[in-house]
């Protein structure tokens, strides 16, 4: 039987669409099945195992799966065996603690003897006892943001991206207690074999090419000759822009490459400094 390096994924909820999506642009192309927790690429030699994602690290941590995909947060919560190979930039947020805008919070000595509502009581237990805080710490499973409200708890600590769901419980952040984002990782304990190990070779060299395209734009231009000094000190570049002549004489064609955001800061100016036809094409892969 062909060798398949199995990733666990989440099966719904935050991480799922931007793991299929960075799974797709790597060119990995899924047999089409419905319902099926065990789903084959049917161009490259992986299979996805959908899970919750809680059950991803001991998934990895027991050999079930070989790699996995999930949240920074969840690696710390769980406890596994299992190392990081790599951050994916995706589902950023952190693990906080909130209080209720009225609670006159004046430090974190504030919450010896609270009750704070969280579903992470480890990476919570491990931060107070660091802190030196005494605190009850309850584990509810969802919306632990509702606690305080509802008399459950004093304090709570949970994600938090926008701070949004925070503000409509009437709570106010006070505390960060670690970042998060979605990772890629694999058992800490035991290697995988040549096969395995080549192919995640190759899934790691297309992640980095298209996480290394992404927020950034293929831009094309004309300029005059005579402004060309000044277009070129205007841009950024990999390396250094190309440039081509055009078939009426006094113009060129300026190719480069640049971060959408540095892109904004400089477009006035390029068109100032007498850049025509600006044109930013997205960009799928880059191979550095
Ligand atoms: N608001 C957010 N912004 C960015 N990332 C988030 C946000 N909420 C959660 N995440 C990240 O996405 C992960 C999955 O969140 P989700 O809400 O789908 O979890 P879940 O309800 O526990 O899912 P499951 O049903 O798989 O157990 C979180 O562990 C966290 O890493
Ligand atoms: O700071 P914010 O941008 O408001 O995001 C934080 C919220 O996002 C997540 O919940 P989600 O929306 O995924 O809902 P659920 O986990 O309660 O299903 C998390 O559990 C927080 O409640
Ligand atoms: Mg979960």
């Amino acid at each position: 039987m062909d060798t398949r390096l199995r990733i666990a994924v989440q099966s719904k909820g935050r991480l799922y669409d931007e793991t299929m999506e960075l799974l797709g642009e790597s060119g990995i192309k899924l047999v089409p099945v419905k319902r099926t927790l065990l789903v084959p690429s049917r161009n490259f030699p992986v299979e996805l195992l959908f899970l919750r994602d809680d059950d991803i690290p001991e998934s990895v941590a027991s050999g079930t799966a070989d790699i996995g995909i999930v949240g920074l947060n969840e690696v710390l919560e769980k406890q596994m065996n299992v190392s990081v190979i790599k951050e994916l930039g995706f589902s950023k947020c952190r693990l906080a603690l909130a209080v209720p805008q009225q609670a006159g919070y004046d430090g974190i000595e504030w919450f010896n003897g609270k009750r704070i509502a969280t579903s992470y009581p480890v990476i919570l237990q491990k931060f107070l006892a660091d802190k030196g805080i005494k605190a009850d710490v309850h584990v509810i499973t969802g919306s632990v943001e509702i606690a305080p409200g509802i008399g459950l708890a004093d304090a709570i600590f949970d994600i938090v991206s926008s701070g949004s769901t925070l503000v409509s419980n009437n709570l106010v952040e006070v505390e960060q207690v670690i970042d998060s984002q979605a990772v890629l990782i694999k058992p800490a304990a035991t290697e995988l074999s040549a096969e395995k190990q080549e192919i995640l070779n190759e899934l790691l060299f297309r992640i980095e090419t298209v996480m290394a395209a992404d927020g950034k734009k293929y831009v094309l231009m004309n300029v005059p000759r005579q402004s060309l000094d000044a277009v070129l000190a205007l841009l950024p570049g990999m390396k250094s822009p190309t440039v081509l002549p055009l078939a009426n004489e006094g113009w060129c064609s300026v190719h480069t490459v640049i971060d959408e955001k540095k892109l904004w800061g400089i477009v006035r100016q390029l068109k100032e400094a007498g850049a025509e036809g600006i044109l930013a094409l997205d960009i799928e892969k880059l191979i550095l």
